[in-house]
């Protein structure tokens, strides 16, 4: 057998490559899959770092540093967001990538998995300042991206206004309008009606299928969501709307809080008159980030970053059920004092699998050349993510397991298969 019978020890600050890596091994020993698959899928297919002089406002010359890893392209072309944010590092990068190999492994669609950054603070920068560094970036990429190679689409800090500058560049250097190399464009640039909602809804339905499971009346059933950007405020939105009494929200501002729930549509309005933040918002008491992590709620919906679940907080926390719009929320070493807790945790490459899904009815709807209405999406949707669930949920009892190497094995299973039957070893 390989190397991987042994995870890998794990250090108390995690590297998220290395915490993907764990869950991978365990899943790989359950599976018992070949040396020559594992030995492949541990390690990126490729990794592109480049750097993107770009001149700002003030006529100064800012040199980013901008990265693409593909993770694996062995189950169709690689798909995966492009985050601009100040942490963005090659370790993220790899880790994020191999995750969307794993997320559109469990939802059955034909991709790959990448990721892409750059290491930027989009909020002190001017929208001309974050044009010219998406068209250096997509200028960059030229070699990598292409609808039947590496499709790109949002993640944190971009969102449709970069998507289409991004389609805008590819195609002005390929002579021909292109809008299939990425997914996430605006509505007029062939985006697909739903995208935007998607991952939330994604998430909503997947905290409904584990209410379900978990016997929790979803009417009253208290939740506290991290992060109010594109994944945070439409979990919160869509949960609302269906009886789920939102008590905490949350941005970089800080955290929102009222026992009697929050009126989601007023924080949403709150925020889009506000520059696009919660700072100052009325009718809730204000807390710490990491207080609403440790509410005693029903659900709780990490939908920010990596990382904010660890070994020193797991203990604390008193959700009963953990649903990841983030990727990567929490840590591997927090994964077994959860479950020792009998707290369930709907996985990242579960839970947030609706953009990606979404983003292939976009890339599908691309290339025939047709427009969905927005019921055709969200029904094909909520029928992906409820098989998906049912499977992972399957899987985990089968092996008794958590959801989240339920979820690995899923995935790792189709991907072992895949290289079999095509035959590459
Ligand atoms: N967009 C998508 O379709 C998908 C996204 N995801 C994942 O979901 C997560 C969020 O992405 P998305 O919603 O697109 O990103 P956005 O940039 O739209 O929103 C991020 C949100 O998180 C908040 N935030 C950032 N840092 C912190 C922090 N340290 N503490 C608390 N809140 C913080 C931001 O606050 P502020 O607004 O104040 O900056 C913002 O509200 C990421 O992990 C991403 O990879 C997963 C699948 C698909
Ligand atoms: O929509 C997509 O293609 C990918 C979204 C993404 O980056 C993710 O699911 O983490």
């Amino acid at each position: 057998m390989a190397s991987y019978i042994e995870p890998a020890p794990i250090k108390d600050k995690e590297n998220p490559f290395e915490s993907m890596m764990s869950r991978f091994d365990l899943a790989a020993q359950i599976l018992g899959l070949d040396d020559a698959t594992y030995n492949v899928l541990k390690t990126p297919m490729k990794q592109v770092i480049v750097s993107l002089p770009i001149t700002m406002d003030d006529g100064a010359v800012k040199v980013f540093e901008g990265y693409r890893v593909i993770h694996s392209n062995i189950l169709g072309p690689a798909k995966g967001g492009i985050r601009f944010d100040m942490d963005v590092n090659i370790n993220e990068v790899k880790a994020l990538a191999a995750w969307m190999t794993w997320k559109c492994a469990v939802v059955d669609i034909p991709y790959g998995g990448a990721k892409g950054g750059v290491t930027c603070n989009p909020r002190a920068m001017s929208a001309g300042e974050i044009e010219r560094l998406m068209r250096a970036y997509t200028t960059a990429m030229l070699d990598i991206f292409g609808p039947d190679k590496d499709i790109p689409a949002p993640d944190m800090g971009t969102g449709p206004r970069e998507m289409a500058w991004l389609m805008d560049e590819f195609s002005k250097a390929h002579g021909t309008t292109i809008n299939a190399v990425v997914t996430g464009k605006p509505l007029v640039l062939g985006g697909s009606l739903g995208r935007v909602e998607a991952t939330g809804r994604g998430v909503m339905v997947s905290a409904f299928a584990a209410m379900e499971k978990m016997k929790i009346n979803p009417y009253g059933a208290t939740c506290a969501v991290q992060g109010f950007g594109n994944v945070g405020s439409i979990s919160a939105k869509l949960l609302h709307e269906r009886g789920v009494k939102v008590v905490a929200i949350s941005d970089i501002s800080g955290a929102y809080y009222n026992e009697n729930g929050i009126d989601i549509t007023a924080a949403l309005a709150y925020r889009d008159l506000n520059k696009g933040t919660l700072e100052g918002f009325k009718d809730a008491e204000k807390i710490s980030n990491e207080d609403l992590l440790t509410l005693e709620v029903d659900v709780l919906v990490p939908a920010a970053k990596e990382d904010v679940i660890t070994v020193e907080n797991a203990p604390r926390i008193r959700a009963k059920l953990i649903v990841e719009g983030a990727n990567g929320p929490t840590s591997a070493k927090a994964d077994a004092i959860l479950r020792d807790k009998g707290i369930m945790a709907v996985p990242d490459i579960l839970a947030n699998a609706g953009g990606v899904t979404v983003s292939y009815f976009e890339w599908v709807q691309n290339r025939l050349g047709y427009k969905w209405g927005l019921d055709r999406v969200n029904r094909r949707c909520d029928r992906i993510m409820k098989d998906a669930f049912e499977k992972v949920y399957t899987t985990a009892e089968k092996h008794n397991q958590s959801m989240r190497i339920g979820a690995y094995i899923v995935s790792i299973d189709k991907v072992a298969q895949t290289y079999q039957l095509r035959g590459r070893f």
